[in-house]
């Protein structure tokens, strides 16, 4: 769980190879790296700059005389800054730096630098590089710095899948200036995955407890209850189960989106990179913000043993809440996504609608009411209103800024809150569509009815959530929210039946978990127990610390 020294080796420095790397290139380096005769990371954050890449400050200035790229951290905020197995354990990056050709200024560019001796490890010379010290979570990797005092490296070593760099210093461009990004676009569309299962972890914990644990009665006079028998229990861990399940099945589609993109960028085709773009900055803002969330409601549900290490719940929480700010922070990847939507209502204005993307056609059709009793289709109808409500305020702000004279940027500063509230509401409009789709291609009548279940549930604990939204222009009455609310009790009910199941079927083993609270066979107490008496402090009966401070203190006469 606390991460793992070569995760970057697979999860980025292997794939930013495989995808940016011309075929001639990943035939030296890619088969070495495969079987881990090379270990590298993804070194592209700087100590001053992680956010704006343009402004990234490591130079690759190319030297036609020799036909080598020199590397350069001119200053200190130039220093590579948290990649991940950068500090230790790697001995070859991709490396992303500003690329200086005949002192025109490229942009950012990926290039394969050897940081390390093959056989020694030790750091060659012009290279510092170093672990930058202990972090909230993942502390089993060596997130680095790393520096560049005018090291050389051959001009073969510029990544040239996509954008080359001839011997005589001729610039061949990529067929689209953000491929270079695509790493970064692997990780975020595999994000809503990897964070449905950092919930469904912490989730088979708290359900797992709240089963055992007996507190205080519903009806008097009985034994006491389950806590898991509590509504309000059943409404802080049944919606985030719904949730686990509909990150990971939005998740499978962005996968499958990016492993398109791939294909059809190889072939020159690069038309699907801007909504994947757009998708993935929005899910993984998102997903990552109720995933910490959901795991701390869990934490809280397991009351104080939830507060113990014995619950392993506050692990789970720091390397999840990682994501909010790895693969670019929230709010600006919301912010990225928000530009798509911007553009897509000034296309609708322009009578250009016929050329919106399918993800983003509902902003041009208007609805004027919804049935909520027909079912899980009105529910869409209602998601897409609020996304298109809030979507068209924020970027009529925007506009009118605009329109009045300010310049685009501080327009875009001045409209930011409600632009990002648009690109929550358009993202949790589609996690609820990929939803109720993966739900329908269900064929196990069985399953699909728990299935349809959580749905519902989700449905209706997202709508009560943007409640606000669809009040404001009185698409929905205060009648529909009640039977909305009533609708969620409904479901957290009929759910609790199927809880556990709901949880076990995730499959994690107690080697998995780690957790005393969530123990399989549900023995918590007992392991508790035995779990307090291995604490270091219990090895012997009076700690030296006694003798050393407790007793001075006590004889004191003072
Ligand atoms: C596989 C298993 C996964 C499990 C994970 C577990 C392990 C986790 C380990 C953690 C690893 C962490 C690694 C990292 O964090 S690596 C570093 C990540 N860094 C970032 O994400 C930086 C964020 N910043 C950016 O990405 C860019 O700076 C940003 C996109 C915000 C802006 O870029 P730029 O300034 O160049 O662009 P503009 O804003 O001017 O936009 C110009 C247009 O370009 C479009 N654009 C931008 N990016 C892309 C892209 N990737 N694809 C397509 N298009 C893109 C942008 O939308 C603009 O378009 P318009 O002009 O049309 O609006
Ligand atoms: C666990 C972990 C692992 C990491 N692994 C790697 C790795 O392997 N390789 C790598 O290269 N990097 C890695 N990083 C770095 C990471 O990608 C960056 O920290 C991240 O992209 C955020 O950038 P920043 O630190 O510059 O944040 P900043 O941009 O400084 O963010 C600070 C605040 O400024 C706000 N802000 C910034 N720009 C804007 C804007 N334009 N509009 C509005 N608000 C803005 C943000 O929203 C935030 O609130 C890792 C980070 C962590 C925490």
């Amino acid at each position: 769980m606390e991460g793992h020294p070569l995760a970057l080796h697979d999860v980025m420095f292997i794939p930013a190879l495989v995808a940016q790397a011309s075929d001639e290139q990943n035939k030296k380096w890619l088969r070495r790296a495969q079987r881990r005769e090379i270990v590298g990371c993804y070194a592209q954050t700087e100590l001053g700059h992680g956010s704006n890449l343009r402004k990234l400050e490591t130079t690759a200035t190319y030297d036609v005389s020799t036909q080598e790229f020199v590397l350069h951290t001119p200053q200190i905020t130039s220093l590579k800054w948290w990649p991940g197995g950068l500090g230790k354990s790697s001995n070859y990056a991709v490396v992303v730096a500003n690329m200086i050709v005949k002192e025109k200024h490229l942009g950012p560019h990926s290039f394969l630098v050897q940081l390390r001796d093959e056989i020694t490890h030790q750091s060659l010379k012009g290279i510092t590089v170093g672990d930058i010290g202990p972090k909230l979570s993942f502390n089993a990797i060596d997130n680095g710095f790393l520096g560049f005092d005018n090291y050389r490296i051959p001009r073969t070593n510029l990544l040239m899948r996509h954008s080359r760099v001839e011997p005589d210093g001729t610039y061949v461009k990529p067929p689209h200036a953000k491929i270079n990004y695509s790493a970064m676009v692997r990780v975020r569309s595999h994000m809503a995955t990897g964070q449905g299962n950092f919930l469904a972890q912490a989730l088979t914990i708290a359900v797992r407890y709240s089963t055992v644990r007996r507190q205080g009665f519903i009806e008097s006079g009985e034994q006491e209850v389950k806590v898991l028998d509590y509504q309000t229990q059943q409404h802080r861990l049944f919606p985030s189960i719904a949730k686990a399940y509909a990150f990971t099945f939005a998740g499978y589609e962005t996968i499958r989106l990016y492993e398109q993109l791939l294909k059809e960028v190889d072939t020159g085709n690069v038309s699907l990179m801007a909504d994947l773009h757009a998708l993935t900055s929005g899910l993984k803002s998102v997903v990552t913000h109720q995933t910490a969330q959901g795991i701390e409601q869990a934490r809280m549900a397991c009351g104080g043993h939830g507060y113990s290490q014995a619950s392993y719940i506050s692990e789970i929480f720091g390397v999840a809440v990682g994501g909010c700010t790895y693969e670019g922070e929230n709010m600006v990847m919301l912010l990225q996504l928000a530009r798509y939507l911007v553009k897509s209502v000034e296309q609708i204005k322009a009578g250009e609608s016929g050329k919106l993307g399918p993800l983003v056609a509902y902003l041009a059709v208007k609805v004027d009411g919804v049935d909520l009793e027909k079912g899980v289709e009105e529910y869409m109808k209602a998601f897409q209103h609020v996304s298109r409500l809030q979507t068209w305020k924020a970027s009529e702000k925007f506009l009118k800024l605009l329109k009045s004279g300010e310049k685009r940027e501080v327009a875009w500063n001045k409209s930011s809150v409600e632009l990002t509230r648009a690109s929550r509401l358009h993202t949790r409009l589609y996690i609820a569509e990929t939803f109720k789709r993966s739900v329908q291609e269900v064929a196990d009548p069985r399953l699909k009815e728990v299935l349809t279940d959580l749905l519902h549930l989700h449905v209706n604990y997202e709508l009560l959530d943007m409640a606000t939204y669809a009040l404001e222009d009185g698409f929905l009455s205060s009648s529909q929210l009640d039977y909305v609310r009533d609708q969620l009790y409904f479901y957290l009910a009929k759910i609790r039946p199927n809880a556990v199941s709901l949880v076990d079927s995730w499959e994690f083993s107690d080697m998995q978990l780690r957790s005393v609270l969530g123990r399989r066979d549900g023995n918590v107490y007992e392991n508790l127990v035995a779990w307090a008496k291995a604490s270091p402090l219990n090895k012997t009966d009076v700690l030296p610390s006694v003798e050393k401070y407790l007793k001075p203190m006590m004889n004191s006469k003072l």
